[in-house]
């Protein structure tokens, strides 16, 4: 979304949230302060406090912070009433918020003719969007080779094309890439020759293009690594050229494995509230999903796992407290952050806050851009943390509980939804016999290489995890059933074609694979089960192939 378009957006959520305050929610105010006048009665009180405090809040989200003040100072002479501090309003108190309640609509009126200018103010103030970083597709990434040992730097070229980069040799040093024909450039050569290639380097980091430099000397050489960093290049160690090791860093560089976007679902009772982030978690790149009934937040967290809570404090018939208080003990969400949204940032609430576990207290009136980057920090920390607990610690995929745990709530969500998904359980062939033969680091090698393959392959979307020692599991949906298939077949194919340097020897390596299909399970047990004994005939059937399960079992279904 443009710049311009968006603030139109918002320019005409902010007309329609000023005339619904002057046509609605102020005359419904008057209304019920001037019947507590008459009659005086705590629930209407309490809905009057109420109606304030949602006031306060969105008008302060809307950049209106001289409405918001106005009508905090309304709320606070309410609050005092309903707390039994002032039982008896005094003269002094009835005139006074009558006053305000004058005040605030003149000062309403007053921004409904002046709404154009403000609300351009409010977001193109030092407000650039924050683009959260976007997965590449790996084809996408074109990859330049240069060096002295063309042999070796053309089969590298090959094994990068393998792992689905754009990968070319650049033979003439005199021919300068351009700065956008090339994302990276790795550079292998012996020190000896580095002035060979150094014009050429030093052209692409002035390009602006990332150079990796490997030498031949185990050395560490400190003069010629200072030289490196001088002229912007990055040192590569020269055991990183092996394949599985360069597309590691590779992706580290580039950033390929970069987060999906931050999710967040935000629960608060006032629709103009959630109407106005709704654009604002759009232009900051943010998944969103926005309540404003907590009564449905479990139903919604079973299908969107976010990476952080923004909660209303004070709602209706619950708190946001109390949601978090059934939020937090809930496994998944151990660790995600529950931060509120209030105009109430006092000290009580703030302490509520900490004693139940949820994380932060922001402000309703902060600035946009402010607000929005404390969400997208608060989450993708808890983001990290939360891959610490799920990640295994050799692959970085996810661990047999977490595996197991969203595999299966992906299960449920395709047969709610009747969408595809195959649930695939692999095992490496005859790893026992590598391990012998080439030790358990170059194993452990193996089981990276093969990590790698899978993340590189797969979708962002898909799920990986490591079962056991040398089973995997994955779930693929997006897609049909029969192509979901051919993937795993292409990616055993590709994995079988990867050398590795044993001890003693070169060697390949393969995989076996079980595949269920959703649709022929009602539990997904049986599905479990189902790839398990197609894993098995796999093996049985010679090895190095998939198998998918024939299997229908409907047990359960009504
Ligand atoms: N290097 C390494 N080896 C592991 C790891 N986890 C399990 N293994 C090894 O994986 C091997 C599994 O061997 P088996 O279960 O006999 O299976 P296999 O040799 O792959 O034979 P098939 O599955 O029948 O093809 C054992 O040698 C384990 O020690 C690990 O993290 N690193």
């Amino acid at each position: 979304m443009s710049d311009q378009k968006f603030d139109e957006i918002l320019r005409q959520l902010m007309d329609d949230y000023l005339a619904k305050v002057r046509d609605q929610l102020l005359p419904d105010m008057k209304q019920q302060w001037d019947s507590l006048l008459s009659t005086w009665d705590t629930e209407q009180l309490r809905t009057l406090h109420r109606a304030a405090h949602t006031m306060t809040g969105t008008s302060g989200s809307y950049g209106l912070h001289d409405v918001s003040r106005l009508t905090r100072r309304i709320e606070q002479h309410l609050k005092h009433l309903l707390t039994g501090l002032d039982a008896q309003p005094s003269r002094i108190v009835v005139d006074e918020i009558t006053q305000l309640l004058r005040e605030l609509s003149a000062m309403v009126t007053n921004h409904i003719s002046a709404v154009q200018s403000d609300v351009t103010d409010i977001m193109t103030n030092d407000s650039p969007t924050i683009s959260q970083p976007q997965a590449r597709e790996l084809s996408d990434v074109r990859v330049g080779l240069l060096g002295d040992d063309t042999d070796t730097l053309a089969e590298i070229c090959t094994d990068l094309c393998r792992f689905g980069f754009q990968a070319r040799q650049i033979i003439d040093p005199d021919k300068r890439p351009e700065h956008d024909s090339l994302d990276v450039v790795v550079v292998s050569c012996t020190i000896r020759n580095w002035s060979h290639w150094r014009p050429l380097v030093r052209h692409c980091t002035v390009e602006g293009i990332p150079v990796l430099v490997s030498s031949d000397s185990e050395e560490p050489n400190f003069p010629w690594r200072l030289e490196l960093i001088r002229s912007g290049a990055l040192f590569l160690d020269p055991k990183d050229l092996q394949i599985l090791l360069l597309v590691r860093r590779l992706y580290k560089l580039l950033k390929l494995d970069t987060e999906r976007p931050v999710r967040a679902i935000m629960l608060d009772d006032d629709p103009a509230l959630l109407k106005r982030f709704d654009v604002l978690f759009k232009q900051f790149g943010i998944e969103a999903l926005l309540l404003d009934e907590p009564t449905e937040i479990l139903h919604a967290v079973s299908e969107f796992t976010p990476d952080i809570f923004i909660l209303d404090l004070h709602m209706p018939n619950v708190t946001g407290i109390e949601v978090a208080q059934i939020l937090r003990p809930m496994e998944l969400f151990q660790t995600t952050p529950i931060v509120f949204l209030s105009a109430d940032e006092s000290l009580d609430s703030k302490l509520a806050i900490v004693r139940n576990h949820a994380d932060d207290l922001l402000s309703k009136t902060e600035q946009p851009r402010e607000l929005l980057l404390q969400i997208v920090d608060r989450a993708m920390r808890g983001r990290r943390l939360r891959d610490l607990m799920a990640k295994d610690s050799l692959t970085g995929l996810l661990n047999h509980n977490h595996i197991l745990d969203s595999a299966n709530r992906r299960f449920m969500l395709a047969k709610r939804q009747s969408e595809p998904m195959v649930l695939v359980m692999l095992d490496l062939d005859r790893f026992k016999t590598v391990n012998d033969t080439h030790g358990h680091v170059t194993g452990d090698q193996v089981l990276l290489s093969l990590s790698m393959l899978l993340k590189t392959q797969l979708r962002q979307s898909d799920l990986i995890g490591r079962f056991g020692g040398e089973e995997f599991m994955l779930v693929l949906n997006n897609g049909k059933t029969d192509d979901l298939v051919a993937k795993i077949n292409n990616v055993r194919e590709m994995f079988s074609q990867i050398p590795f340097h044993g001890s003693h020897t070169d060697f390949t390596c393969t995989f076996s694979a079980g595949v269920a299909v959703v649709e022929d399970f009602a539990r997904f047990e049986d599905m479990l089960l189902a790839a398990d004994k197609a894993l098995y005939a796999a093996k049985e059937g010679g090895r190095n192939r998939v198998v998918v399960s024939t299997e229908r079992v409907d047990r359960g279904v009504q």
